[in-house]
């Protein structure tokens, strides 16, 4: 888990101290492109890339019910003057001294009625009805997020909360200042009107931090959700609705436990979800570009940057709040994961592909350092020392991204084929 203690506090005072981005222009754009027709197996939540398709998946959704609500409303119509004809039928019907049914055609047109066009009446609405949930269920199977998805994303605004200490209330109605650009064409209090939650969604986010064992934000959100159903009820009742009997339940259950967590000292065990993004290896065959990428970086560098000496490029795209918890590159003496020939993890050249609107900077808790986003930017640091110790000050980690889609690529260079090209020093903790 990221603790506030570690990286936030570090990262607010670095924000004032911004350290030079080594600047590569490189055109990667074509990247993007190039990975849109990966299939990713995953989670919807953990990539920016995929969210976006489902604007497109609701827009289908919205047409197909469009057109199914203008039959039905043609359908309704025709029902309609379907039972009113049959009740002035039988109203004639009943009337004891000339019935209907008396008369061979009255006779007649009942029968016909009973015998089928009631049940062409009926069938006519529960048709379309069973192909609208048919189409529903099978024409939108695998693109929709499940409710998996609803509660990482979820959790990712209460991560943003958390990290950047956002004004709940400010999320609640809408007005998430973040540089969000509005759009032209709607109105800036439409667009906040259409972010806003209810209290519905307020009393879910409460729900998915006391799932998440974060008592303290559970409380911040049920208090809000509470104060938003008081707000929205009639005032003639002083009884609680049901809905507020369980806000108030699990209110009761995050104060016992958050009490309980610290009077035992043992921090809620957060679920940690170290990484949102997705990810994919490209090979410098892939694509000349790719190539190219690595040649530049070894000339930049000076280190050997072939394929023997480094790993595949990496390039990824964070989810919804997407982040990266404090980490080191390199590996300690138990993973060892690349055998002696490639040796560890030496150096690190991280390229933004993009820029975001809010968030997502590389921040250096141990020596204070934070790397914003910039678009076509490199940032290069050294995850070994010359002795070819784990470096301790290279710990890093991606911050949340607030607004915006974050993609990345790495390439790492290896300790095997640069032994001549960084050398060894006299001093061990160089
Ligand atoms: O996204 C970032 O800023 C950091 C990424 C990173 O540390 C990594 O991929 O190893
Ligand atoms: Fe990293």
């Amino acid at each position: 888990m990221y603790s506030k203690s570690h990286v936030e506090a570090l990262y607010r005072s670095a924000m004032r101290k911004k350290m030079d981005v080594v600047t590569v222009f490189v055109s990667l754009s074509w990247l993007l492109l190039w990975l849109c027709p990966l299939k990713v197996s995953s989670e919807m939540y953990s990539s920016m890339s995929r969210l976006e398709k489902l604007v497109a998946v609701e827009e289908k959704l919205v047409e197909m019910s469009k057109e199914f609500l203008k039959e039905e409303k043609h359908r309704l119509q025709s029902l309609e003057s379907f039972v009113e004809t049959a009740e002035q039928q039988l109203q004639m019907s009943m009337n004891k001294s000339m019935s209907l049914v008396h008369h061979p055609v009255g006779a007649y047109l009942l029968v016909k009625r009973l015998s089928s066009d009631w049940l062409q009446q009926v069938k006519s609405v529960y048709q379309p009805l069973t192909d609208y949930v048919n189409r529903y269920n099978s024409e939108y199977h695998g693109q929709l997020p499940t409710a998996e998805d609803a509660h990482w994303s979820a959790h990712a605004i209460l991560r943003l909360q958390e990290v950047y200490q956002l004004d709940i209330r400010n999320i609640i109605s809408g007005q998430m200042e973040l540089g969000l650009k509005t759009n032209d064409n709607v109105s800036a209090s439409a667009e906040q009107n259409a972010l806003r939650l209810k209290r519905g969604d307020v009393f879910e986010i409460a729900k998915g931090a006391y799932r998440n064992n974060d008592y303290s934000s559970a409380i911040k959100w049920l208090n809000e959700s509470l104060q938003m159903m008081e707000e929205e009820e009639e005032p003639v009742k002083n009884k609680e609705t049901p809905a507020e009997g369980d806000a108030l339940q699990y209110l009761g259950y995050s104060l016992y436990k958050m009490f309980r967590s610290r009077i035992g000292n043992s921090i809620s065990e957060v679920e940690s979800h170290i990484r949102i993004s997705q990810q994919a290896w490209l090979h410098d065959k892939d694509d000349e570009v790719v190539a190219r990428v690595s040649r530049r970086i070894g000339l930049f560098t000076g280190l050997n940057t072939s394929p023997t000496s480094t790993e595949l490029l990496q390039v990824l795209n964070y989810g919804l709040g997407g982040q990266y918890e404090p980490h080191h590159d390199y590996m300690t003496a138990e993973e060892k994961m690349w055998g002696t020939i490639l040796g560890n993890r030496m150096a690190t050249f991280l390229l933004y592909l993009n820029g975001v609107t809010a968030g997502g900077a590389t921040v250096f808790p141990v020596v204070n350092v934070t790397v914003p986003v910039v678009k076509n930017a490199g940032l290069l640091f050294m995850d070994l020392l010359r002795s070819g110790r784990g470096d301790e000050n290279s710990l890093h980690a991606g911050c949340p991204v607030v607004i915006g889609s974050k993609w990345i690529a790495n390439k790492w260079i290896h300790e095997g084929g640069n032994e001549f090209r960084r050398k060894c020093g006299l001093n061990p903790n160089e």
